[in-house]
């Protein structure tokens, strides 16, 4: 069984209830429709019911009438998550008003559901960007207890199955922190590994990558993965972390054993945590088109609750994928 159908059979025997925000994007319908006629997970769409149900229509969707739709603009908790929302936010400003125009929002509505256990897990970013994502789902449902910075990694299934393990390998941060400072790098890498053992079931080899390799380079950036380094492996002694390395130094055995003799990282890495969002953005775009490479993410780390973000470049099977991961970690915090 590959990767992607043994977390379906796994999210089958639970069947979490995932919020899709954006009901009406095409791709995202394609993929309810996928995932309600293979039966993995129940579907709560928003959007305007009969808009949903037109498009159904139009693209031949037969499965979609499984899905609970809820239309933001009227349903039965309206006034409920009004309330909600604004005991949560008012110590931070927000009006009654500004929470009664936000839970109309499908972006703030789906954290909502989830905050208030009318939902396990939400995935959506088809058509909006990530920051729009992210700020809800920060405002609502917040970090896991001790995670001070969430991420976004990306499980990338690679063509060729000498990489990482047969294939599989995490790469973060892709998605949520532009230029983290060494102890939050840090914490990136830890929840990296957390993500490689506990979704993608590997066990972690983590590299934090720089364009230098033990010392190879000296310059103020290169201190900072460094620093970042050294912190990671105080926090979680027993985890496989090393760094500085170059990326050819991470995955390729023979560079590895040249630049970092000594190194149980080097040449075997299948974690590969990237110093800022700039190189962690750009590589997994890279290897996602040059290299014909599934891309499942960005699934966020540390987040209280599931909620995932996609690439507004996804396809439907990315979705499907994403919707697969986000039921097993619904499924594993129950
Ligand atoms: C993540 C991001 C949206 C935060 O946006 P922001 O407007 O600067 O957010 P703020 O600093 O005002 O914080 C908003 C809330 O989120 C929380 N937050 C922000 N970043 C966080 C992080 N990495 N982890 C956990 N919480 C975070 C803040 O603590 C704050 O919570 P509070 O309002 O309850 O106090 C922003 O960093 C961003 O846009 N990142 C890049 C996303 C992107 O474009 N990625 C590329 C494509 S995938
Ligand atoms: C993850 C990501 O890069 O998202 P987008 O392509 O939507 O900016």
């Amino acid at each position: 069984m590959d990767f992607i159908e043994g977390l379906k059979a796994k999210a089958r025997e639970g069947k979490a209830r995932i919020v899709l925000p954006e009901g009406l994007e095409e791709r995202t319908l394609k993929a309810a429709d996928v995932i309600l006629a293979e039966g993995f997970a129940e579907i709560i769409l928003i959007g305007n019911p009969d808009d949903i149900k037109k498009s159904a229509t139009t693209f031949d969707l037969r499965n979609i009438d499984k899905a609970k739709i809820v239309d933001p603009d009227n349903h039965e908790k309206l006034e409920a998550y009004t309330q909600f929302l604004y005991e949560l936010r008012k110590n931070k400003g927000l009006t009654m008003e500004q929470a009664a125009r936000l839970v109309r929002d499908p972006l703030y509505l789906g954290p909502l559901m989830i905050k208030n256990g009318d939902a396990d897990g939400e995935v959506s970013g088809a058509e909006n960007a990530t920051g729009d994502v992210l700020r809800p789902a920060f405002q609502i449902v917040k970090t896991l207890p001790g995670i001070s910075v969430v991420s976004g990694a990306f499980i990338m299934i690679l063509k060729d199955k000498e990489f990482g393990d047969n294939g599989i390998m995490i790469f973060a941060d892709c998605a949520v922190n532009p230029d983290p400072d060494a102890l939050q790098l840090a914490e990136i890498a830890v929840s990296s590994a957390i993500t490689a053992k506990s979704i993608a079931g590997i066990d972690p080899r983590v590299s934090l990558l720089s364009f230098s390799t033990k010392g190879s380079a000296k310059h103020a950036l290169v201190d900072k993965v460094v620093e970042a380094t050294e912190k990671a492996k105080a926090m979680r002694p027993d985890l496989m972390i090393d760094g500085e390395l170059q990326a050819d130094a991470s995955i390729i055995e023979a560079i590895g054993k040249k630049k970092a003799p000594g190194s149980k990282i080097a040449g075997k890495a299948n974690v590969l945590v990237f110093p800022d969002l700039q190189s962690g953005n750009i590589c997994y775009k890279l290897v996602q088109r040059l290299a014909h490479a599934e891309a499942i993410g960005p699934i966020l780390q540390g987040m209280a609750a599931p909620i995932n973000d996609l690439s507004r470049g996804c396809s439907v099977s990315d979705i499907v994928n994403l919707v697969v991961i986000t039921c097993n970690q619904a499924l594993g915090l129950k």
